[in-house]
């Protein structure tokens, strides 16, 4: 098993809306990675799936030789065919069993949790399985209104219990990361303060140089 190294520190997920367009996702994801961005997922459940290759294998060019990995949401039958570094799942997706199983054991594989019985039922899954959990929603958020705000005290309940490294999702803003990395959380993963940004370049510049002053790293 050789899976790639990543990095959640800040961690962009695409919406192709607030981006303007396909188009908009990859300069986006251009500008980003040159300001900062540590980690790309390609999120769009409006594509169809010849659309959302094309739209993958862009992101992989883009990314290619920045040593930044692109993971997709949801379609984890589309990771080989992108030549994505692995997939994004949640508690509604394919279980994760079945998402490693199709995926293989050398990509990354993330998981959406919101309580500690989501990291139990992972754990008893295999520890193997999940390589991160991505945990949320931190703030209400506009891009996903259905998402239950848990708040600060929730997202530490579930960091507590997870073997996995855990980023926060959900109205994530640069002046959460003192918060976060006061509860021991590996990274923040943003849309809206990336995506249709004025200065998408400088948005996650800002993002990371808050996550390194909050986590005393360099
Ligand atoms: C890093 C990260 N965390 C959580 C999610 C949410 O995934 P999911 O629960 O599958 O919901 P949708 O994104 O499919 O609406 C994520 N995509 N990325
Ligand atoms: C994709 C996603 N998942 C969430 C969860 O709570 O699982 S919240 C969310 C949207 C995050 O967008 P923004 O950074 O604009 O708030
Ligand atoms: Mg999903």
């Amino acid at each position: 098993m050789s899976r790639p190294d990543f990095d959640l520190s800040v961690y962009l997920v695409t919406d192709t809306d607030q981006c303007g367009g396909a188009d908009g996702v990859v300069e986006t994801v251009r500008q980003a990675v040159d300001g900062g961005a540590t980690l790309v997922q390609l999120r769009d459940h409006h594509l169809g799936d010849d659309d959302f290759v094309v739209l993958g294998r862009r992101l992989v060019d883009v990314l290619a030789g920045a040593g930044v990995p692109l993971l997709i949401d949801d379609r984890v039958h589309l990771v080989e065919t992108i030549g994505a570094a692995g997939a994004h799942v949640g508690q509604s997706d394919t279980d994760v069993a079945t998402a490693r199983r199709i995926i293989g054991p050398d990509r990354l594989l993330g998981l959406s949790a919101q309580s500690p019985e989501h990291v139990r039922a992972a754990i008893a899954a295999g520890e193997d399985i999940v390589d991160y959990l991505g945990v949320g929603a931190l703030h209400a958020t506009g891009t996903k209104p259905e998402a239950d705000d848990l708040g600060l005290r929730r997202l530490a309940e579930v960091i507590k219990v997870s073997p996995w490294p855990v980023c926060a999702i959900g109205g994530v803003k640069a002046d959460d990361a003192a918060d976060l990395a006061r509860i021991h959380c590996d990274g923040m993963s943003v849309v809206s303060a990336i995506c249709g940004q004025p200065d998408p370049r400088q948005a996650a510049a800002d993002l990371l140089a808050a996550w390194t002053v909050a986590t005393g790293r360099s």
